[in-house]
């Protein structure tokens, strides 16, 4: 726009430079579902694509960032480190803000969001984070008030949580955002090197205890059940990336979900991540929840056949059904005559009763895209809801017993007197 290069220094920004960083913004827009849109309804403020943008301190490099992993993957649970790219400088002058949103994914490794407030006067502004029934109120222009100069506030956050700028009551708030990935080239935060076959993922805590307590459990009946985890966060799905090592959100869990999926490991379960769909009401009125290994394509969702039992079976060779109360082969074979005379064995063989732990509030898996609020328009990469489901008929006793005797072990009490030798295998 024919601007030539300014020079900020973050340590005294004066007016004369905010207005000149306003001169070189255009208006924000945002996502909603594939439409980039602008609507001062929902976000109002000024933007500097990264292209246009060259900041001194990168939290990409040295300390900050492994600082910042160690704080999210507070245990040796994650086996990849970190990456942030910048998106943009943003500009929110008085009565700017940016309605309540989740931060479009761009990939399956793509797991937060970094925001970074610079040191102009301002009051509101607010980030305000809200994720199931709690909310945090990241106040940074009072952090800014009390700092010494330099200084900036920085805020990090899983990138499904939702998030709104409140409006700008006075001066200018100017951000400048990242995007955090996992990147399997880079080293874990916590250095794992030294982890043999008996060393603990997790410190003892009372998820493996009570883990341990149901899988030794004689008479809880496991031939019968899977347990099932709805997971807290929601999870981005590609359908277009062409990553060889292949869509694999398990290994980029966030947060309590990450932890949950240690655990389970831990105590010698084989967790898989499963989208759970209601199978489309034939004509009696019924309904099947049914778990795939993949979610639906966003766009074929809405249309057809997507829904009906037999395609999600046609379409899934992993497909489940999971019995609601009542429900039983019986049922099935009661209501889904035709279809169940055509292929008896296929549907009654692939069921199973889950033990919901932590049960789904939605059944279907797939966020609704074209209703969503992003931050960019999304293409080809939707959040889903996951659920993890185990079979707990299906342990490694050798390794269950192993690893209980080392469950007083904190995380800290390994050094270098633990074998580095043995791998742990699966
Ligand atoms: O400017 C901010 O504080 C956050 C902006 C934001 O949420 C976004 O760009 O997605
Ligand atoms: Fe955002």
């Amino acid at each position: 726009m024919g601007h030539l290069g300014t020079v900020l220094n973050i340590g005294s920004i004066s007016q004369a430079d905010i207005d000149t960083l306003i001169d070189a913004c255009e208006p924000a827009p945002f996502g909603r579902g594939p439409d980039s849109v602008l609507d001062d309804g929902y976000r109002k403020a000024l933007k500097l694509d990264e292209k246009n943008l060259a900041w001194r301190f990168n939290p990409d490099s040295g300390d900050f960032i492994a600082q910042l992993a160690q704080r999210l993957c507070p245990w040796k649970h994650i086996d990849q480190g970190f990456r942030a790219e910048v998106t943009k400088l943003n500009v929110y002058t008085q009565g700017g803000f940016f309605k309540a949103h989740k931060d479009t994914p761009k990939s399956h490794q793509m797991f937060g969001s970094l925001v970074f407030t610079l040191q102009t006067p301002h009051t509101g502004g607010n980030l305000v984070l809200r994720h199931q029934d709690r909310s945090l109120n990241f106040d940074a222009p009072s952090l800014l008030n009390f700092a010494p100069k330099p200084a900036v506030a920085y805020v990090a956050f899983y990138s499904d949580v939702e998030h709104e700028v409140l409006e700008v009551t006075s001066g200018a708030r100017i951000t400048i955002t990242f995007n955090l990935y996992y990147d399997s080239t880079r080293a874990p935060p916590i250095l794992s090197t030294q982890r043999s076959h008996h060393t603990p993922l997790l410190p003892d805590n009372p998820v493996l205890r009570l883990l341990r307590r149901i899988i030794h459990d004689a008479g809880y009946d496991r031939e019968w059940y899977h347990l099932g985890f709805s997971l807290e966060h929601q999870y981005p799905w590609s359908f277009t990336d062409d990553d060889p090592r292949g869509p694999a959100p398990l290994k980029n869990l966030k947060g309590t979900d990450m932890f949950l999926l240690r655990a389970l490991e831990e105590v010698g379960l084989k967790p898989s991540l499963r989208y759970l769909y209601e199978s489309e009401a034939d004509s009696w009125g019924n309904q099947f929840d049914i778990l795939l290994s993949e979610p639906i394509l966003g766009r074929d969702a809405c249309y057809g056949e997507a829904g009906q039992m037999a395609y999600l079976f046609r379409s899934d060779f992993d497909a489940q059904i999971v019995w609601r109360k009542g429900q039983s082969e019986e049922t099935l074979r009661g209501i889904a005559k035709a279809q169940y005379e055509r292929d008896p064995l296929k549907y009654s063989r692939n069921s199973v009763n889950v033990e919901w732990v932590t049960p789904p509030d939605r059944t279907f898996a797939e966020s609704t895209p074209s209703q969503n609020l992003g931050n960019e328009p999304s293409h080809e990469v939707y959040y889903y809801s996951v659920c993890i489901v185990v079979d707990i008929s299906d342990v490694d006793y050798d390794d269950v017993s192993d690893v209980s005797e080392v469950s007083d072990d904190s995380d800290d009490s390994e050094d270098s007197s633990v074998s580095s030798s043995s791998e742990k295998s699966s």
